[in-house]
């Protein structure tokens, strides 16, 4: 089972630009491809936060990921232009497209098989490769999340994440205003020391929305100078990621 999985998964990173997230679509050739991890403990909202910027709503309902979970969207970056209508894009060559994969480790630590070191391990060295932002979330409602960030960050530093590439630290949940126990202060000195943008949100409350929308265009916007991955497909429907020419990336696989 854990051998299929991790088949599977391979399958799906080699060809993740390619895959159909949450909006379903197929990015053209030669699109500009940005993967974004979003990195936080169970529960703090990385699914719905996600799913806020590539669905433009709140989803009706939400279950655990198990492993790793991607969703896409296509994204106006240096004046291109995006076609947006209902939940499926139609973009033209040359567009940008940002991939986003959210994951949560400890849930997968639960299944208890034996070869669950080795796809844990598989998926881990899959999802911190080629990353071009991280996005750390923790829940303002929940202490122990907040607490949690320097061990995500450890991960990432020893995944060797480059050290140049933008990272932003987002707490989730402000809409509820009475339970929050992460105060702004605290969290903004945080950032601070790791040098990485603070932003309070919530995915759920559509006030919110724009918010959500601006932490991701920010985002999108930052990675502009950002070596992306170019996707190309020959004639058989085949998927190969090629680096673009100028300057040289590595594989996205
Ligand atoms: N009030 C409120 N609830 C939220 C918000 N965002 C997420 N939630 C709720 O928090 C719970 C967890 O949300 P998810 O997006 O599944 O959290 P996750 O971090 O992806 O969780 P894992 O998949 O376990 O890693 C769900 O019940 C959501 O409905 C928010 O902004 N406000």
């Amino acid at each position: 089972m854990a051998s299929e999985m991790e088949s599977s998964l391979e399958a799906s990173f080699s060809s993740s630009g390619a895959m159909s997230g949450a909006s379903g679509f197929l990015p053209p050739a030669r699109s500009r491809i940005f993967k974004i991890i979003v990195i936080g403990d169970s529960n703090v909202g990385k699914t719905c936060l996600t799913y806020r910027f590539c669905a433009g709503r709140f989803p009706d309902r939400t279950e655990a990921t198990i492993g790793v979970d991607f969703r896409e969207r296509a994204v106006e970056i240096d004046g291109e232009r995006i076609k947006w209508s209902g939940d499926k894009p139609a973009i033209s060559p040359g567009h940008a497209c940002i991939v986003f994969y959210t994951s949560t480790w400890n849930k997968i630590q639960l299944w208890d098989t034996a070869g669950q070191e080795r796809f844990r391990k598989s998926m881990v060295q899959h999802y911190y490769r080629n990353v071009h932002a991280v996005v750390f979330v923790y829940d303002m409602t929940n202490m122990a999340s907040f607490h949690s960030l320097p061990s995500w960050i450890e991960e990432c530093k020893q995944h060797l994440l480059a050290s140049d590439i933008p990272r932003i630290l987002v707490g989730n949940k402000c809409d509820l205003r009475s339970a929050i126990q992460v105060p702004t202060d605290l969290a903004q000195k945080f950032a601070d020391t790791y040098s990485m943008p603070l932003f309070e949100t919530s995915a759920k409350n559509p006030n919110d929305n724009d918010h959500v929308e601006a932490i991701f265009m920010t985002l999108a916007h930052k990675l502009k100078s950002h070596k992306p991955l170019m996707l190309s497909q020959p004639p058989d429907n085949g998927i190969t990621l090629k680096p673009e020419p100028k300057p040289a990336v590595t594989c996205w696989c």
